[in-house]
């Protein structure tokens, strides 16, 4: 199937680099969020991004325009009536993004993918509200979107080969790197980096070290370009928090339980680098 229009569900930072990534491989790309403002926060970190490559001589100042016009707003869930495949990047929560599904299934045209840039949560019982499972796929892009090379793509119990091999071309126009996974909670990435990151929060709460100092051994002795708890912000804490939930819940061990001190940020409103404040302070 020949992809050409893309819708984007969520203006946030995944949303608005998929985007982004997206109208610069020549795809009519429609981004959604629920209102105005999301949007343009989305389109004017695009619009940054655009006009730094412009300044480095990457692109010139008409290719950042012709990048701007392939994308579309939408603040309707109904505009995914003509895309022939939607990317889902809305905040990580199952119900969220079950509602999310059903609505799509309704709307999107039949043959039109359903893919979710989830980062944890089961790509079967996302599919599993929908009558096409078979076209629900998990196509897990990194961030910051633009620069990271690659994409996990996640197939579902029920996900079709077809749809598989359309997702992994498509991901090679984007100029990524797909590696295949099957649909466990966290996948390989998260499964991976987060009980990393949920470790380096427990030694700040056990008084191990200082916040510098742990970031500092993690990013001069193992050459990581970020320190785990600059990475924590920078992904975002309630993003964090949902993941290590995932695993904790879905792999049932207990090696797995998140940090109080991470619960306690998120509740606090301390969500890293978006809200300006999480283990360290931002400026906006
Ligand atoms: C949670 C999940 O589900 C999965 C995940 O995504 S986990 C997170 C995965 N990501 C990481 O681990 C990122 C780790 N950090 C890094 O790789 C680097 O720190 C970084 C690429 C983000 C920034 O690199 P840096 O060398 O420290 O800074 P900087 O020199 O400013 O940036 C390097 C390049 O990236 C670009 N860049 C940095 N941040 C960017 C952003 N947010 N958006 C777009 N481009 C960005 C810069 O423009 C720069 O490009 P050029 O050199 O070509 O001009
Ligand atoms: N942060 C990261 O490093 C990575 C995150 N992911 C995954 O990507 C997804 C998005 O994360 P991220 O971009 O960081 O989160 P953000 O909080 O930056 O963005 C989420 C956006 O989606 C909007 N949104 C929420 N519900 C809906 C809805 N029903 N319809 C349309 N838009 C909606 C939010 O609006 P509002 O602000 O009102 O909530 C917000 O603008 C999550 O599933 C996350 O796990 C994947 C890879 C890496």
């Amino acid at each position: 199937m020949a992809i050409q229009k893309v819708m984007v569900i969520g203006a946030g930072q995944m949303g608005s680099g998929i985007a982004q990534v997206c109208a610069q491989a020549g795809y009519e790309v429609i981004l959604n969020d629920m209102k105005d403002e999301f949007f343009e926060r989305g389109l004017n970190t695009i619009t940054k991004n655009l006009a730094r490559d412009v300044e480095k001589g990457r692109k010139t100042e008409e290719e950042k325009s012709a990048v701007l016009a392939r994308i579309t707003k939408s603040l309707t869930i109904e505009d995914a009536k003509d895309a022939d495949i939607i990317i889902e990047a809305a905040v990580e929560n199952m119900d969220i993004k079950q509602s999310i599904f059903k609505q799509l299934d309704e709307i999107a045209p039949k043959h039109a993918i359903l893919a979710t840039n989830t980062s944890s949560l089961p790509i079967t019982e996302i599919a599993a509200v929908t009558k096409r499972p078979e076209q629900v796929i998990g196509m897990h892009f990194m961030n910051p979107v633009p620069v990271m090379k690659l994409v996990e793509i996640i197939r579902g119990l029920a996900t079709a080969d077809k749809v598989y091999e359309t997702v992994a071309e498509m991901t090679k126009q984007l100029g990524k790197t797909g590696v295949e996974v099957n649909d466990f909670p966290g996948f390989i990435s998260n499964r991976i980096l987060l009980p990393m990151i949920n470790e380096a929060i427990y030694a700040l709460y056990e008084g191990v070290a200082s916040k510098e100092a742990i970031d500092d051994v993690m990013k001069m002795g193992m050459n990581h370009p970020m320190g785990p708890l600059t990475l924590a912000d920078f992904i975002g804490l309630d993003t964090c928090l949902s993941i290590m939930e995932i695993l904790h819940e879905g792999l049932g061990d207990s090696k797995y339980r998140p940090c109080p001190l991470l619960r306690k940020y998120v509740a606090a409103g301390w969500l890293g680098k978006k809200s300006g404040r999480g283990f360290y302070i931002y400026e906006s």
